[in-house]
C-alpha cells in the first residue's frame, strides 16, 4: 500500500544551511498493518510522514501510495489517505458533528452517504454524546475523537498517524491506541510515528527506527529483537542510537 524507497529531504536554514533531515528512507507498509515509524526528537518521522501525505516534496527519492506517486499525484495520493497528528486542530466554535460533517464535504462526499457514514462513525467511535458540543468545551479525550473522526470520514485505505498521543494521559492515549487497533483489525494500511516504545510493541507489526534522518534497523518487531539479541525494544532502540552517535562522532 506504501512504498518507499530511499526518500530524503534537505531543508536550507539560516543557521544550519542545507540540512538533511532525511536520508534515503526505504519501507514498506501493508493492508492490515500498523507500521511504526520510531526516533527520538528530530529523527526525522514527522518530514517522512508530511512528503507521505504530499504536504513537503522530498528532494529525492520517492514514494507510491496506493498506486500514486506522491510527487506526480499528489490529489490522487490525498485521497487515499487520512492524517492526525496530536496538533491536528479541532475548532472552538463548531460543534463535532460540523467539523466531521465540514471535512466530509471538503472530500467531496455527497449528502445522505455523508449523514450515513456520520451516523456509523458516530456510533462506532462513541461520539452521539457530544455530537452538538462545541470544540471550546470539548475535554483533550474529546477532541482526540474529533480528530479519528475527521481523519476518517473519507474513508481512507491509509492512516498515518504523526506522534498522535502525544500529550495525551493514559486513559485517552490508551483509547487512541484501541481505535487504530481497531482501523487495523478493519484492513487499513496504518502508519504510526512515536518515540514511546511501549506505544510501538502494543501496536505495531513492523517498525523503522531512525535517527538523524538515517534508518538504523527495519523489520518485523520479533524479528529485530532475534537478530539484535534483545528482547527489550526500548533497550535495542537505545543500543541502535548509542551506536550510531559512536560513529558520527568519530
Ligand atoms: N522547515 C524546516 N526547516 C529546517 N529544518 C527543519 C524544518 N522542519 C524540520 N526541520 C529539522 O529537521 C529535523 C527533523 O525534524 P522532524 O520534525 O521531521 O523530526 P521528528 O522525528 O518528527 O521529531 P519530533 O519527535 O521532535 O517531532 C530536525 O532537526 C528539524 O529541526
Amino acid at each position: 500500500m506504501i512504498q518507499a524507497h530511499e526518500l530524503s529531504k534537505a531543508y536550507v536554514d539560516l543557521h544550519r544551511g542545507e540540512f538533511v533531515a532525511l536520508d534515503g528512507l526505504s519501507f514498506q507498509a501493508n493492508r492490515g498493518e500498523v507500521y511504526g515509524i520510531l526516533g527520538p526528537n528530530g529523527a526525522g518521522k514527522t518530514t517522512a510522514l508530511r512528503i507521505l501525505s504530499t504536504v513537503l516534496q522530498p528532494t529525492g527519492g520517492s514514494a507510491i501510495v496506493n498506486g500514486y506517486d506522491v510527487v506526480t499525484q499528489p490529489s490522487q495520493v490525498r485521497r487515499q489517505i487520512g492524517f492526525m497528528s496530536a496538533n491536528t486542530a479541532v475548532y472552538d466554535r463548531m460543534t463535532a458533528w460540523e467539523m466531521v460533517e465540514y471535512f466530509g464535504r471538503l472530500y467531496g462526499i455527497e449528502d445522505e452517504p455523508l449523514r450515513e457514514r456520520m451516523e456509523d462513525l458516530f456510533e462506532r467511535l462513541q461520539m452521539q454524546e457530544i455530537r452538538d458540543l462545541l470544540g471550546a468545551k470539548m475535554s483533550t479525550g474529546m477532541k482526540q475523537k474529533v480528530s479519528i473522526a475527521r481523519a476518517i470520514v473519507h474513508d481512507p485505505p491509509i492512516l498515518i498517524f504523526d506522534e498522535a498521543t502525544s500529550g495525551l494521559d493514559v486513559l485517552v492515549a490508551r483509547a487512541m491506541l484501541d481505535a487504530v487497533a481497531e482501523l487495523r483489525d478493519q484492513g487499513k494500511c496504518i502508519v504510526f510515528s512515536t518515540h514511546i516504545m511501549r506505544e510501538a510493541e502494543r501496536l505495531c507489526d513492523r517498525v523503522a527506527i531512525m535517527h538523524r534522518g538515517r534508518l538504523l534497523a527495519e523489520g518485523n518487531l520479533d524479528a529485530l529483537r532475534e537478530q539484535h539479541d534483545q528482547p527489550d525494544l526500548e533497550e535495542l532502540f537505545f543500543e541502535l542510537i548509542h551506536q550510531q552517535e559512536a560513529v558520527v562522532t568519530a
